[in-house]
């Protein structure tokens, strides 16, 4: 996928760089998320009270919403500590025994991208997860056997784009589920404001407002564009990001009132163009769009789905009115009508 992308939800060098320091530690700090909040709130006041650990966490959205940062919110307000890790990295079951077995009572064990641990360190983390045990092959060959290991309590976190790629068995065994929601552009504004105080940058309400109606419902996105639009504001307007400064700004980086940039239009154009409106397998769409599969389906549509520009039907993608109009063409089949929310209600 293009690193250059603007508005990829997905995270650059750059924002790994200013992350560490508009990433919120605390819950309060945690904005939007209103329902995940409240309940992580009273699910982590139980346990303390309890002087137990915290149920196992397993938080899943599109990228760039807050899965890692909740995760660190997570065990600060547990007063405990995070070791951090991912699924890809943990090769071999050994590796994993060894995180384990160096937990404190009541850690948090953050595994990102769970979705890609191996069947055989999987297995491990059942009991790890059910009865905090785990049975690790000490020697080789015929003398080799098998030990149990008992661990300390602790928390895992498991962070996801999408539930559905998790088997059930490791599903299952998660007592908390926590799916993160695109956010609104209220939300979007506050966290603006607060990554612009952080940064010591000058950016009025509009301008806020204006960076995030087009942020795509993403934190991540929001920072970004707030990065560039201070340049912008720097070199062209004495540093003050207004409603008009960000326009211009965001005109100039080419991302759209709806926070669409090319990749986006141009998937949406493809669907109109080059198949009718749809349906189109999202294979077809992959290889015309020479992206992967994966990335079309985390990255680029959950955010045209939830806005309603386009369908997921068991056919394929549709585009919808909306996506017709917004994209200078005039609405064509009663199908694709059928679809549309404006319409349909
Ligand atoms: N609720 C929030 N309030 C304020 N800022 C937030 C919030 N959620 C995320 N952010 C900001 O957005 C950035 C990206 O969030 P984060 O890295 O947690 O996303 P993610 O879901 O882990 O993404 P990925 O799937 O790519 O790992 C953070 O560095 C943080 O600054
Ligand atoms: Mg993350």
């Amino acid at each position: 996928m293009d690193e250059d992308r603007l508005i990829a939800p997905v995270a650059t060098r750059e924002d790994d760089a200013v992350d560490a320091s508009l990433r919120p530690k605390r819950l309060a700090d945690y904005l939007g998320q209103q329902p995940v909040k409240e309940q992580m709130q009273i699910y982590i006041d139980a346990a303390k009270g309890r002087s137990e650990a915290l149920d196992h966490v397993l938080i899943f959205g599109p990228p760039g919403l807050g899965k890692t940062t909740l995760s660190h919110v997570i065990a600060n307000e547990l007063g405990v500590s995070l070791r951090v890790t991912s699924g890809p990295v943990i090769e071999r079951a050994g590796d994993l025994a060894a995180l384990l077995t160096n937990l404190q009572p009541h850690d948090v064990l953050f595994i990102d991208e769970i979705h890609r641990l191996s069947p055989v360190v999987e297995e491990v983390l059942y009991p790890a997860m059910e009865d905090f045990q785990i049975d690790i092959m000490i020697g080789e060959g015929p003398a080799a056997r098998s030990i149990k290991l008992d661990l300390p309590p602790f928390t895992l976190v498991g962070a996801t784009t999408r539930a559905g790629l998790l088997t059930a068995p490791l599903r299952d065994r998660f007592g908390i589920v926590q799916r993160l929601e695109f956010y609104s552009a209220d939300e979007l504004a506050h966290i603006v404001k607060r990554s612009a105080q952080i940064l010591g940058i000058q950016c009025v309400d509009e301008g806020a407002a204006e960076i995030a109606r087009r942020a795509r419902g993403t934190p991540r996105i929001a920072n970004r564009l707030l990065r560039r639009v201070r340049d912008y504001a720097q070199v062209r307007a004495g540093g003050v990001i207004n409603g008009e400064v960000a326009s211009a700004a965001m005109q100039m980086l080419k991302v759209d009132p709806e926070g669409f940039d090319d990749l986006d239009r141009r998937l949406l154009h493809l669907i109109i163009e080059n198949f009718d409106g749809g349906p189109v397998g999202v294979e077809s769409l992959a290889a015309a769009l020479s992206e992967e599969r994966g990335t079309l389906e985390d990255v680029i549509e959950p955010y045209l789905i939830q806005q309603g520009f386009l369908v997921r039907s068991a056919r394929g993608r549709m585009a919808t009115h909306k996506a017709y109009r917004h994209m200078g063409f005039k609405p064509k089949s009663r199908e694709a009508s059928l679809f549309d929310e404006e319409s349909s209600s």
